[in-house]
């Protein structure tokens, strides 16, 4: 399917690429927190972006073209690299760690800087797209996955940057629709709620009951 890539890597070499770039990732994630803080004077500045635009030549001398779409292997794992929100090649994301305990599916973040809304708090967008990604991954992990069809948001009090935990559960099934939903929580304290809708694409369905290894499976 569209945008999903066969990879024929090891184990092995799974993890060495994981090793060479979730590092580079994380030293762009800083140098975005750094970018939004820093208040050195302007020749420090000068030198940053000269800098930056270094590196950015060097990683663009070899790159893959559009995005980096789902990468799969023979075993059915996905790698979900790029994804904006738990990507681990992608600056972008918080990251999110997402686990799975019980019928809980959750992750432990801490928001930093780049990602305020209203000052001190994190911004609704964000956790919108924070939100989107834990409920749509409990549908996943329940053997029942689908693309956000409907996202419902209540945000009942500010969240403020640091550390926070989003969390979900399915709560139930209809058909081709899963029904989940899901909770920012700070502190033991349920900042923002929210309810999804997660629906089994038609193209997806019309695969049939052998759909591509993997394609239903959670990413990593
Ligand atoms: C492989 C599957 C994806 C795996 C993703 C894993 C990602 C992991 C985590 C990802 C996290 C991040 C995730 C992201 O960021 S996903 C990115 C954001 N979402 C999208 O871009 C989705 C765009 N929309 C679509 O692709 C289609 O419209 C979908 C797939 C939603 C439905 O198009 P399809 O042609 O399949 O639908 P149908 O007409 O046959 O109707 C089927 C049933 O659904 C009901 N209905 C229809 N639309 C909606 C709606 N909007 N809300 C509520 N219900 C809706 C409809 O009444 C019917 O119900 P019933 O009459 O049967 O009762």
């Amino acid at each position: 399917m569209f945008g999903h890539v066969m990879e024929d890597l090891t184990p092995e070499e799974i993890a060495a690429a994981s090793q060479l770039y979730a590092p580079l990732a994380d030293r762009v994630r800083e140098l975005v927190a750094a970018t939004v803080l820093t208040e050195v004077p302007a020749p420090d500045v000068a030198k940053a972006i000269q800098l930056i635009e270094e590196a950015t030549a060097l990683l663009g001398t070899k790159a893959v073209e559009g995005s980096f779409g789902v990468r799969w292997t023979p075993d059915g794992k996905r790698r979900t690299w790029g994804n904006a929100i738990v990507g681990l090649r992608n600056p972008i994301a918080p990251p999110l760690d997402i686990r799975q305990r019980g019928d809980l599916t959750y992750a432990d973040v801490v928001i930093g800087p780049q990602y305020e809304g209203p000052p001190t708090l994190v911004h609704g967008g964000i956790i919108a797209a924070m939100l989107d990604q834990v409920l749509g991954d409990a549908a996943v992990n329940a053997g029942v996955p689908g693309m956000t069809g409907t996202l419902r948001i209540r945000y009942n009090r500010g969240t403020p940057l640091g550390p926070i935990r989003v969390q979900s559960a399915v709560d139930r099934v209809e058909g081709v629709k899963t029904f989940v939903s899901g909770q920012v929580i700070v502190d033991d304290a349920v900042t923002v709620e929210a309810e999804g809708i997660f629906i089994l694409p038609k193209a997806v369905r019309d695969l049939g009951d052998n759909p591509p290894p993997g394609i239903l499976a959670p990413g990593d």
